[in-house]
């Protein structure tokens, strides 16, 4: 089992220090639209560590996906300092450095499911058999053995949507960035999509960012929980998560979980206006 990154994990057991893999200062970003200036950030501070499992919670709007984009290089910043593995979000992006899994699935519906998970590694020239390798391997690891032949039309959204995190494990990234994945699922399926994901984050020992509009979902998944205030999105409080890796659904019923719940709530109530 994979063991959370830090100094000392109460058990007499010395980990490695925590080594940080995504680093922001005073990061701002100011969309210029036809109307008015947008300020989506602002005065942005945080660093991630590497094995973390950290949620971007706010009201719609916030800038939490504007975030995402910017540790992507998808959004350039106006202002401040960010630096991801030690590069710059561009040199991350050529490295292959991340694998991204959006809102919607984005599958090909011409394409099989294999060989949907194998579109990425095409386009990276990988041989063959390193291709169907890590397709048969990476929908093992979303529990999707038997279903390569089968098309995305021909499956429910949330396998859909496993099929796409199987994608982005495909490039075989250290760091995952998720953008609300399971918002347009069931409650029941979402549950049972968080229990995976857990599952696959104990196991990978990857360093996942996930953006949610969810308080139970964010405490759940989390190691870490950032909470972003109203546009422009500043982040009011950076809760530790530190409820045991194995954790199952039940654990929401817990004093523990609720009291966490409590101050992700009180965070975002302390950011959010009520008067328009
Ligand atoms: N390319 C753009 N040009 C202008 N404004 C933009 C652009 N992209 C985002 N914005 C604005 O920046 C703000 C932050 O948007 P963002 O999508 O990051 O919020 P969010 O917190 O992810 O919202 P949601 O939870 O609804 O997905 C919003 O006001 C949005 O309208």
């Amino acid at each position: 089992m994979h063991r959370a990154v830090g100094s000392d994990d109460g058990t007499g057991v010395v980990t490695a220090p925590a080594k940080p893999v995504i680093e922001i200062e005073k990061l701002n970003l100011v969309f210029q639209t036809p109307d008015a200036p947008v300020h989506a950030l602002s005065d942005v501070d945080l660093t991630v560590n590497a094995g973390d499992f950290v949620s971007f919670i706010g009201p719609s709007g916030c800038g939490k996906t504007t975030l995402m984009r910017v540790i992507a290089d998808l959004e350039t910043p106006t202002g401040g300092h960010i630096s991801v593995n030690g590069m710059t979000p561009r040199e991350a992006r050529e490295q292959r450095a991340y694998g991204y899994v959006f809102q919607a699935p984005a599958l090909y519906p011409w394409r099989t499911v294999r060989k949907n998970v194998m579109l990425p590694l095409e386009i990276m020239g990988l041989d063959k058999a390193e291709q169907e390798r890590r397709a048969r391997d990476n929908l093992a690891l979303v529990n999707l053995e038997g279903f390569e032949k089968k098309f995305p039309w021909q499956l429910s959204g949330g396998m859909q949507q496993r099929v796409s995190i199987a994608r982005a494990l495909s490039v075989e990234p250290d760091l995952l960035l998720m953008d609300e994945p399971f918002g347009a699922l069931d409650e029941i399926t979402r549950d049972h999509l968080n229990e995976q994901l857990l599952r696959l984050w104990d196991q990978t020992g990857k360093t996942v960012i996930f953006v949610t509009h969810s308080i139970p979902e964010s405490v759940f998944l989390s190691s870490k929980i950032v909470v972003m205030s109203p546009r422009p999105g500043k982040i009011m409080d950076v809760i530790d998560c530190d409820l045991p890796r194995d954790r199952k659904l039940d654990i929401r019923e817990t004093p523990e979980f609720l009291a966490i719940a409590h101050r992700v709530r009180e965070g975002l109530r302390a950011g959010h206006s009520y008067d328009d």
